[in-house]
Order: C-alpha cells, then structure tokens, then sequence
C-alpha cells in the first residue's frame, strides 16, 4: 500500500528547513551506499549524525508522532532518525530495494524496515524529473509530491528515483520499523481504522456498529501487534 500524506510540514516549516539546507554541506551519497545500491545510486546526502541533520530529523519525528494518519498507517515502533538527500545536475537513484536491517549509527540499536518514507521538501516545479517510481502489485507508481508532504510505502517494494535534469530535488528519507510486520495486516488495521476516523466524525459516535467495528480493530491488533 503507497499512502500519501499531506502537510505533514507547513510551507513555513519547509521554508525554515531550506533556509538552512539550502547552505548546507552535502556529502556523496556512495558514502553509505550497500554494494548493490552503490551501482546506481548517484545523490548527495547530509553526513549522517550531523547537528542540521540530527535538529531538522526531532522536529520531523516530533511532528509524526503527533500525526493521527501516519500512526495509523505505519504504527511505528521505532523510527531510522530522518535522512536527507539532494538530487541535481542529472542525480538519480537506479531501482533498488532498501536493506533490511539498518543500524542506527553510534548506536547498537537495529532498525527492520518495513516502511519506507520520503517528505519532499522541495516544490514539483523547482525541478524536472526527480520522480519516485514505485513498484507494487498493480504496476508502477510515480509519487512527486509537494513540499511537505510525505509519501509512505512498503520497504520490500523495488523503487527508483529518475534523474533530475533541472534545478534540485530535496527530501528527507527515513525507514518505520511497524508493530505490523505483515504489509497485508498493516493495510487492513489501516482501512478498518479510516473508515472507524470517517463513521466517528460523521455523527453517531455511539452507534453500536461503530463499536463493535472499534471492538474488531483492537482484537486484531492484539493478535497481529509484536511490541
Ligand atoms: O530519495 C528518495 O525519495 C528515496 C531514497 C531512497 O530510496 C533510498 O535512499 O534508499
Ligand atoms: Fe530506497
């Protein structure tokens, strides 16, 4: 399931954001790139642990964990602290599926990626090309996104992102370690409680139906959750 969600920054937060990684020092991406990503893989990242990196990846995690339709969808138990990457001058990412187990460096903590997240922080028409193609059951999806917004989708799929031909594409890239390892449960708790959000907001809070469909979204939680 590819979900995308919107204003996850205001345009004033993004703005702040670039003001500060519009100066940034970028470093070759290759520097953590597996053997196989590191054949196609031709970005620019900020140095992992950096004190840029480290402030703007709390204030996008602060921001999550108060995000009704994020935990929903990925129902995180640990979170990869976010990334940051530059595509420009015909920078690209060939097709790859993200490493499995990730080690958050200085740390001994591991982090299993089931979900895998992009939030564009810069404008569709800022560059040309840039384009995150997904690859899933129903064929390939192309995600560009406004700035701000947040695409998430499920770490197993194969994915690229095309060469960007003008200007520059800039995001912040991180992985979700999910209570739901399984993509199929986690996208049912997800439809379930969407439609629970929808039939709460619509006016009869109390119905006995609505209860009882909160009733089999938490018993199937229960089951399928590995806290
Ligand atoms: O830049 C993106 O949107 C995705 C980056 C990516 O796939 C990766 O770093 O593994
Ligand atoms: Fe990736």
């Amino acid at each position: 399931m590819l979900i995308s969600i919107e204003k996850v920054l205001t345009k004033d937060e993004v703005r702040q954001f670039r003001q500060h990684l519009d100066q940034a020092q970028w470093e070759d991406g290759l520097k953590t790139a597996g053997t196989l990503a590191s054949h196609v893989k031709r970005n620019l990242q900020l140095a992992n642990g950096s004190d840029l990196a480290i402030s703007l990846g709390n204030h996008i995690l602060r921001k999550l964990g108060s995000h009704p339709e994020f935990i929903s969808a990925a129902l995180p138990q640990r979170i990869y602290p976010p990334k940051f990457n530059c595509y420009r001058g015909g920078g690209t990412y060939g097709a790859h599926v993200d490493s499995a187990l990730m080690t958050v460096p200085g740390t001994d903590i591991t982090v299993r990626t089931d979900v895998s997240a992009t939030l564009f922080l810069a404008e569709p028409d800022e560059y040309e090309g840039g384009e995150l193609e997904i690859e899933g059951p129903f064929g390939v999806q192309t995600v560009k996104l406004e700035a701000g917004d947040m695409v998430l989708y499920p770490s197993t799929s194969l994915h690229r992102v095309t060469p960007v031909t003008r200007g520059a594409r800039i995001a912040s890239f991180f992985w979700i370690q999910s209570l739901v390892q399984d993509e199929g449960e986690r996208t049912l708790l997800y439809d379930l409680d969407q439609s629970i959000q929808d039939l709460t907001a619509s006016g009869r809070p109390d119905d006995p139906d609505l209860l009882r469909l909160t009733g089999v979204y938490h018993n199937l939680l229960r089951r399928w959750a590995r806290p």
